[in-house]
């Protein structure tokens, strides 16, 4: 698929289902309770019924697709922990027993490993080995990746997010894994609103104050060197960007076109969600924010893409472990709009002092 048939596909992204909506803000206002009381787990309920077009949906099979991948940036010493750690936990997860398999396990999700781009040799069963590149070059020496690498990430996770659909998925979560990837996103945010480096970049791994001054000159060095375009997104991705980051924007507009609910995760997966809008729009009315990250810089992306954490539980892991335990607010949205009584079904008086018929 060229980039031409990619941003024609994407822009069939359908917006919500206005009158479900209404319907499902209308069975909320009947439902024992002052109006508007349970806050945001309304709006969720509302925007799932928009998303699906039916009340309450039961969006069984939720899967959270991992996207893991390296950066050659962070040969600049602009992480925490070595670049081993990448393939390391991508086979600790594949077996089992990362944070996210834990949460995963509890919220009923399933657990989809993708190699989009790690600098290793990995087999297993269950692996998505789908290496557009042994990870991307330095960004400060220059692009990370060509343009055409850019697209076949994008286009990746989309196939990624309809191969899913058809084995039955209803809903995804965003989730990844790459030592290095708060650098790339960091800068890749910068390019693509304007907002000064030092405004994004956080500790990611977990920096001490050296290692965040080392990481904001390398942001700045890679934005000089490679002098991105704004409104030109897939560039951006391809000049500062990384493997997973565009892969995840691919699953998120992919979940977008199949009118699925996608459950963002942290700092790494709203850089995706910003370069998704960036590219259509539409697929906005799709995201859930399920946490805000520790991670500085987070809470200024969410804003730009307008959207509220359900979340903040002070979790910077990535993974997708904040957007798999988000699920269990999805599941309580649900149960609302399914068991709760309403005001006539229980004969409780209303606001009026009436109990409704
Ligand atoms: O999701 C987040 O908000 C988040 C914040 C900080 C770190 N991470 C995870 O840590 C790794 C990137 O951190 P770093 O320091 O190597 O750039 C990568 O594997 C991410 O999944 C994730
Ligand atoms: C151990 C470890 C686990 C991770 N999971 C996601 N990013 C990670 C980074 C590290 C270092």
């Amino acid at each position: 698929m060229t980039e031409q048939l990619l941003l024609q596909q994407i822009q069939e992204i359908q917006p919500l289902d206005q009158e479900s909506m209404n319907q499902a803000s209308a069975h909320l206002d009947q439902l024992t309770k002052p109006q508007g009381s349970l806050g945001k787990l309304e709006s969720l309920a509302i925007q799932l019924a928009g998303i699906t077009g039916t009340q309450a949906p039961l969006l069984e099979r939720r899967s959270v697709i991992v996207m893991a991948a390296d950066h050659g940036i962070a040969s600049e010493g602009v992480s925490a922990y070595p670049a081993e750690v990448t393939p390391q936990m991508l086979l600790n997860m594949l077996h089992g027993g990362a944070a996210v398999n834990v949460l995963a396990r509890q919220a009923s999700a399933h657990v989809v490993c993708v190699d989009i781009g790690v600098n290793a040799d990995i087999e297993h069963p269950r692996l998505h080995s789908r290496s557009i590149r042994k990870g991307t070059a330095n960004m400060a020496e220059g692009p990370a990746m060509s343009r055409d690498e850019a697209v076949r990430a994008i286009r990746t996770g989309m196939e990624i997010a309809a191969d899913e659909v058809r084995r039955g998925t209803s809903l995804f979560v965003t989730g990844e894994l790459g030592i290095g990837n708060t650098t790339a996103s960091a800068a890749l945010i910068s390019a693509l609103t304007g907002l000064p480096p030092a405004r994004v970049v956080g500790r990611g791994t977990g920096l001490d104050d050296a290692g965040v001054h080392r990481k904001t000159e390398a942001i700045r060095r890679s934005l000089e060197r490679n002098r991105c375009d704004a409104t030109d997104p897939v560039g951006v991705l391809a000049a500062v960007g990384g493997l997973e980051i565009g892969g995840l924007a691919g699953v998120i507009l992919g979940a977008a076109l199949h009118q699925c609910p996608v459950m963002l995760d942290g700092f790494i997966s709203a850089a995706a969600a910003l370069l998704a809008v960036r590219l259509a729009p539409a697929c906005a009315a799709y995201m859930i924010a399920s946490h805000q990250s520790d991670e500085k810089g987070h809470a200024a992306v969410l804003e730009q893409l307008g959207l509220q954490p359900m979340l903040q539980l002070d979790m910077r892991l990535g993974e997708g472990t904040g957007g798999v335990l988000a699920l269990h607010l999805v599941d309580a949205a649900n149960r609302i709009m399914r068991e709760m009584a309403t005001f006539a079904s229980a004969g409780v008086a209303g606001a009026s002092g009436e109990v409704p018929q």
